[in-house]
């Protein structure tokens, strides 16, 4: 196929937008930054794009509730669009900031209650504070294109609401049930823990997010921030040639969308 073409979506207040295009462009995909009130203009913007980036930051100044402004943009001007970009078979990834805003419009989970409204949502750290760190992360789901089975992450967070809470006990079960769980905090070798190892008080250290499908992701850490071993706090002692981590998130969206398309 030709190149990859990915789009990164631009709003008021979102501010890792650049970053997540260098990431996308090093693992070989094209990438544009494109404003939602033009998608929302011309919503075959989507079209030509088969990765849909909703990146971090803070959109509309967190708001309300941090992404619910851009969330009900997205949802009311541009749910379609979007459900269609999914149903073809592309990819979603919301980063952060996009992580809550595919939460709180509902695509991520994907299921909802009778009454239309989510069972899960984001909401402010245990610590009540801003929490900008490095954390790990263990793979827990085993159907999602972005993540390389087994592979522990090692990625920096900077959120002040990164919890993830469902309504209800049975929520959480029907989440974990379905598989929708995609990374969790751990520590360094791997077994889970409270606060500091579970930065912000996450059911189930849940630290992403998937849908039934495997092709949308939702995380607070940011894998842009660690595109090049130079990012990592340990670099020097780093072997040379090794893939930082952050790039498996992206190399993997490439690589699933030049064998699909
Ligand atoms: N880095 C981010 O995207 C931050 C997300 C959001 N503004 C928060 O503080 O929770």
């Amino acid at each position: 196929m030709n190149k990859v073409k990915a789009i990164v979506l631009r709003a008021a207040g979102i501010n890792c937008d650049q970053e997540t295009v260098e990431a996308l462009e090093l693992a070989g995909a094209q990438a544009a930054r494109l404003h939602i009130n033009s998608i929302i203009k011309d919503p075959s913007a989507l079209d030509d794009a088969q990765i849909l980036v909703f990146p971090g930051g803070f959109s509309y100044g967190d708001d309300v509730a941090a992404g619910k402004i851009l969330a009900n943009q997205v949802m009311h001007h541009l749910g379609d669009a979007v459900r269609g970009f999914i149903d073809a078979g592309k990819l979603v990834i919301g980063i952060c900031n996009g992580f809550q805003v595919l939460v709180k419009t509902g695509i991520l989970p994907g299921f909802s209650e009778s009454d239309g409204s989510s069972s899960v949502t984001i909401t402010y750290n245990d610590s009540a504070k801003f929490e900008d760190r490095w954390v790990y992360l263990e793979p827990a789901a085993d159907n999602c294109v972005f993540i390389t089975p087994g592979r522990r992450l090692y990625l920096p967070i900077a959120h002040g609401e990164g919890k993830v809470v469902t309504k209800t006990p049975e929520s959480l079960d029907k989440l974990l049930e379905e598989g929708h769980a995609a990374f969790r905090y751990v520590d360094s070798a791997g077994g889970q823990g409270g606060f500091p190892v579970n930065p912000n008080g996450s059911m189930e250290s849940i630290a992403a997010l998937t849908d039934t499908t495997g092709r949308v992701l939702g995380l607070m850490p940011h894998p842009e921030r660690f595109i090049r071993r130079t990012q990592h706090p340990f670099w020097t002692r780093m072997p040379e040639n090794m893939e930082a981590d952050g790039m498996t998130i992206f190399n993997n969206a490439v690589e699933y969308v030049s064998t699909n398309f």
